[in-house]
């Protein structure tokens, strides 16, 4: 089986299927990356915060060895974690998950959240009285300059943005020298995130949704709320259309040109994620599914609240 391509704007394609990675166990996720590629998947959405881009790694290097695949047929993602936005930690951060991954260039590499934490290798650096993280205060554009850095250098062949909002991706298109290939936010039926989406498509900046599943297990917030894969309108679409719920909610985001990420380490899962080409949703399904939005967020990153870069935090001086 394969996967439709989105052609991004520096000329290459991007899979507009990738396996997730946050939360899969490194003893799990070698095995779940290698059902992956048998079953067809080349693109694969990793991060150093996540902790098992190594186990990753050594299950596409154990299939390329095999023959299965070569490298230039993935699209492999990694993110740069907070804690590592000062522009002299950049480089070595990117190589460092290069490193772990096995490969010498990232597909894409993006700047995970605008907000800065203490720099370190504390991943979490945490106030104890608070709870709350410890900032930074280095500007996202600075960062960004240094990722500029890495595409010149031929360590990736694109760089990107997750977790800004529309302020913060009008200023880098106002202010740097490359625009974000890429943005990657959360984004399901609860969270339709149309003005940031349009605001992309008109600079053509491709979106990529994360939790388009719900996030299956994270506690949705609202009170009697149901998790989005047992909605019984994405259950009664998903009936109608003889598919799996999973089915409807990715099949929904690629039909507007959205990139999919769903985590998963179940092979019965990574198959039925990616087999979702041989149906449409009809207008009214579509509309239907449109209707559920809430503003539900699931990845509130409370922790950051009070950082002036928070991009969701109603108060930040930047939402
Ligand atoms: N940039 C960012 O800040 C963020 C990026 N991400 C990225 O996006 C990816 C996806 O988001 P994530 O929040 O993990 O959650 P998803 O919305 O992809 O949901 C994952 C959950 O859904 C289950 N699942 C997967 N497929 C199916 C299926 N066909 N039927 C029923 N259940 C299914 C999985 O369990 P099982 O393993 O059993 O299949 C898992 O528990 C992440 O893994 C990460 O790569 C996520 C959050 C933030
Ligand atoms: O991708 C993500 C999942 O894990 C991280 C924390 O552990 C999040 O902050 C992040 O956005």
């Amino acid at each position: 089986m394969s996967t439709p391509n989105f052609l991004l704007s520096n000329g290459k394609n991007m899979p507009m299927v990738g396996l997730g990675t946050w939360r899969s166990p490194p003893q799990a996720i070698t095995q779940a990356v290698k059902d992956a590629i048998d079953i067809g998947y080349r693109h694969f959405d990793c991060a150093h915060i996540y902790g098992n881009e190594a186990q990753v790694g050594s299950a596409i290097a154990e299939k390329i060895k095999e023959g299965a695949v070569t490298r230039d047929k993935l699209f492999i993602t990694s993110k740069l974690w907070n804690t590592y936005h000062k522009p002299e930690m950049v480089r070595p951060a990117c190589e460092t998950s290069m490193r772990n991954l096995g490969v010498d260039y990232l597909d894409l590499y993006l700047m995970h959240w605008p907000m800065a934490y203490k720099s370190g290798d504390n991943l979490y650096p945490t106030c104890p009285d608070t709870g709350k993280a410890v900032f930074d205060s280095i500007d996202f554009l600075d960062t960004w300059r240094a990722m500029e850095n890495l595409v010149d250098s031929g360590l990736c062949h694109a760089i990107g943005v997750s977790n800004f909002n529309e302020h913060q991706i009008n200023r880098l298109l106002s202010e740097a020298k490359l625009k974000p290939v890429v943005l990657q936010i959360e984004c399901h039926p609860y969270l339709r995130q149309k003005s940031l989406i349009t605001l992309c498509y008109d600079n053509a900046i491709a979106v990529t949704a994360y939790s388009s599943l719900g996030s299956a297990h994270t506690p949705y917030e609202k009170p009697g709320a149901y998790p989005l894969l047992e909605h019984p309108v994405i259950q009664e679409i998903a009936a109608k259309y003889e598919r799996e719920p999973a089915q409807i909610l990715l099949r929904y985001q690629t039909q507007s040109g959205i990139i999919v990420i769903p985590r998963s380490i179940t092979k019965q899962h990574m198959y039925e994620n990616f087999n979702i080409w041989d149906f449409g949703l009809a207008i009214d399904d579509l509309k239907a599914i449109d209707d559920l939005d809430c503003n539900g967020r699931f990845m509130t990153m409370k922790a950051a609240y009070g950082h002036p870069y928070h991009p969701f935090e109603s108060t930040s001086p930047h939402s």
